[in-house]
């Protein structure tokens, strides 16, 4: 449909053979044998179910053709990570949320005021999420613009479609923070600058860390920023009991956490809120009526003691909810570790209380593909194979050699499922962002 209005790119690549994708009526369609064009700006410009056979030989000729052993899906949708985390991942799993940001993170975060430090890590938590599949990223940096935008030009370098988010915090026990002046100056400049480069895939994003670390009035002023430049805004709510009664103490006048934010109007429909593990059915629905959705970050949640959400019941209210790995609160920056933790944490769920219907496999592979789209409010440019979308995949090839699956019975059906619970890094052989080959990485432009 929307297609139609726009003149015709030329198509640049035909890819033929077994397509995964979810849509909005179909939670997981297998598409065997089909013919997917890519045009020459990246999009999707035809999807062809059951092609004809064509009577002249060379019609088809230039299609690439995936081997029985392959198929594509979207590329996953990392709704929420912490990019300068990635340093310190797996090495700091025994506290509990604010004795874990006191003891580790902010630390740790306070030596990315450090460039060269900011380099190397960037570089590396980009090249790592790419090659496990992530075409998008929604990213908390630091409190330090600079550095913030050096992550917006490293995911532009490496082609990953990415939101990157300066941190706001004007109060805390440590120096790690800023005046709330300071903060308001400084995200102003960061979200100019960066606009300013008009990299096609990368976009600031509103990133006040969470209610404890901000004062009222910095609140308001974000919100008021967001607003005015019709931004993303991210941030965390509900992730741990004793945060939650932190909040309480420091905002007595409103009526829940949820509330917080939406008084200083930091809940629109281009929000992310990471966790939500303790959200009352009250909150869920000041969510689904503002339209702000939910990161769900199991691993975190589960390594922090956190908590579990009953993603089931955030749907049940039509809350928008995608996946994130939550590094390094979790461990994992790979995105099939989120789908995996995601079943785990819904089974969890069904043993406490076996009338909780846990999520099935399909509606998994759908938050996080379309669904992660959906909560960042990018689903009109991706999330799945629709024509006129980007075109950002993966290629997933189930076996490759010195892989780490072995493919005995191979009912096709389900070779996905085995290849998303099974599978890593190493059967995502390719990765495409709007239509751009990333993984294996391009080589980096001259300076
Ligand atoms: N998991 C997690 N929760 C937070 N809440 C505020 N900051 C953070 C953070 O860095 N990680
Ligand atoms: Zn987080």
């Amino acid at each position: 449909c929307c297609a139609l209005n726009r003149p015709r790119a030329k198509i640049a690549h035909v890819y033929r053979g077994t397509f995964m994708h979810s849509t909005q009526d179909t939670t997981l369609e297998i598409i065997e044998d089909a013919l997917l064009g890519v045009d020459t700006v990246g999009k999707v410009s035809h999807l062809l179910h059951s092609p004809k056979k064509k009577k002249k030989k060379n019609v088809n000729d230039f299609h690439a053709l995936l081997r029985c052993s392959e198929f594509f899906m979207p590329g996953m949708v990392d709704t929420h990570i912490h990019a300068p985390q990635y340093s310190y991942t797996g090495t700091a799993m025994d506290l509990p949320l604010l004795q874990w940001l006191n003891t580790y993170t902010f630390p740790v975060e306070s030596r990315f005021k450090d460039l060269k430090f900011a380099h190397r890590v960037y570089t590396e938590v980009v090249k790592r999420t790419l090659k496990n599949g992530t075409t998008t990223a929604c990213y908390f940096a630091t409190i330090h613009t600079d550095a913030s935008l050096l992550l917006g030009k490293i995911a532009n370098d490496f082609g990953q479609r990415a939101f990157v988010g300066k941190v706001c915090m004007d109060r805390n026990k440590s120096d790690y923070k800023e005046t709330t002046q300071e903060c308001q100056k400084e995200t102003c400049r960061f979200i100019a600058e960066l606009l300013n480069k008009k990299y096609p895939l990368v976009k600031p994003v509103v990133t006040p860390r969470f209610a404890p670390s901000c004062t009222g009035d910095l609140l308001g002023q974000l919100g008021a920023i967001a607003r005015k430049n019709n931004l993303h805004i991210q941030s965390h709510i509900s992730e741990n009991v004793d945060e939650v009664k932190l909040v309480k103490e420091l905002f007595p006048e409103s009526k829940s956490y949820t509330d917080v934010y939406h008084k200083y109007n930091l809940l629109t429909d281009k929000t992310v809120m990471a966790h939500g593990c303790h959200l009352t059915d009250e909150e869920l629905t000041l969510f689904s009526e503002t339209g702000a959705s939910l990161s769900h970050c199991p691993n975190s949640n589960i390594s922090l003691c956190s908590g579990l959400l009953n993603v089931r019941n955030v749907l049940k209210h039509k809350v928008k909810l995608g996946l994130g790995t939550d590094v390094a609160g979790g461990y994992s920056a790979s995105m099939l570790d989120a789908v995996r933790r995601t079943l785990d944490t819904s089974k969890v769920l069904t043993i406490q209380n076996p009338k909780h219907q846990a999520l099935t496999f399909d509606e998994v592979f759908r938050l996080a593909t379309l669904g992660g789209s959906q909560a960042l409010f990018l689903d009109d440019q991706t999330g799945n194979f629709e024509v006129g979308k980007d075109f950002d995949a993966l290629r997933v090839n189930v076996a490759p050699p010195g892989g780490p699956i072995d493919l005995i019975l191979c009912d096709k059906p389900k070779v996905g499922s085995g290849a998303l619970y099974k599978g890593d890094d190493r059967n995502i052989v390719e990765v495409f962002v709007a239509g751009r080959k990333v993984v294996p990485f391009m080589e980096p432009a001259a300076e």
